[in-house]
């Protein structure tokens, strides 16, 4: 069954996390298809840009999933997990064409670092993201504070960060993390082709040396390091009983 959907519509191209009974929780089949589908996005020379985003109207992606890795205990075996997606967040870091990140709903943990690993974020106004992962007993696991300090500066970051706060997406307008907020009356996807349009260059090269240039910045500030230590500090977190405790309780809820 397709954990995650790929529709190309002219030359963009809609990769969505289809798990809406768990939030579109991530677990490895959505990590391998999500790879999968940026493959073949990039090869298509038709294609300019990506949006990601997830199935339903209430969540955009709840993070990793927690009833499928509840099972890691060890640091070795959460380490597994965490540098398997923090690749996947590196890839579209990285990816050489414009990545969009819609966020269709709520978007939490894990969630909001994939939203970050997108060049740029577009939501609905009410709607909530929260990098929660301190309230679980661990940091961000697959490298979304690094990213997140490339989208806005830190003093605005870590706030986020700390809090372990839902925020609304109009804060997030206020402080960059959010591009622009969609109207819910109107036809989500011809908005986004419309915010877009002015982006999309008529020159795929054109579009891909700019690019380029953004993707040698992340090389020189050595993004991919510090993603690395970033996803192993969350290991350690992991295997404290104050992180199995919390997702223990959340399950049991
Ligand atoms: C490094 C990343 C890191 C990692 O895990 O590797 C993280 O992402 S840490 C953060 C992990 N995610 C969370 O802690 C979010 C948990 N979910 C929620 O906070 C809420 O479910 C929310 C806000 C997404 C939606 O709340 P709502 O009240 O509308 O729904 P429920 O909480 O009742 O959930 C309904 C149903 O979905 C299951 N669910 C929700 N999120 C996840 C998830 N991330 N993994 C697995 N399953 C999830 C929840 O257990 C309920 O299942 P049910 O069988 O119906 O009780």
């Amino acid at each position: 069954m397709e954990k995650v959907t790929y529709k190309k519509m002219g030359s963009l191209c809609w990769i969505m996390i289809n798990r809406p009974n768990v939030h579109n929780a991530i677990d490895y089949d959505v990590m391998d298809q999500l790879m999968s589908h940026l493959t073949t996005a990039e090869k298509d020379s038709g294609v300019k840009a990506i949006i990601l985003t997830g199935a339903g109207e209430k969540t955009f992606c709840s993070g990793g999933d927690l009833q499928k890795f509840h099972s890691l205990h060890t640091k070795e075996e959460a380490l597994v997990m965490l540098s398997k997606m923090g690749d996947v967040l590196y890839r579209i870091a990285t990816f050489p064409k414009i990545t969009v990140a819609f966020l269709n709903g709520t978007a939490v943990g894990g969630g909001c670092e994939l939203a970050t690993s997108c060049d740029y974020r577009l939501a609905l106004p009410g709607n909530k993201f929260g990098f929660i992962q301190g309230s679980l007993g661990i940091t961000t696991g697959w490298g979304g504070t690094t990213l997140l300090m490339e989208r806005i500066h830190p003093s605005l970051a870590l706030p986020l960060l700390h809090s372990c706060e839902r925020k609304q997406t109009e804060e997030g307008l206020k402080i960059g993390f959010i591009n622009s907020l969609l109207n819910r009356e109107e036809p989500i996807e011809a908005q986004i082709e419309e915010w877009i349009k002015p982006l999309i260059h008529p020159s795929l090269a054109v579009l891909q040396s700019y690019k380029s240039y953004y993707i040698d910045r992340l090389h020189t500030l050595d993004v991919k390091v510090r993603m690395e230590r970033e996803i192993e500090q969350c290991a350690t977190l992991w295997q404290e009983k104050e992180h199995h405790d919390a997702v223990n309780a959340f399950l049991r809820k």
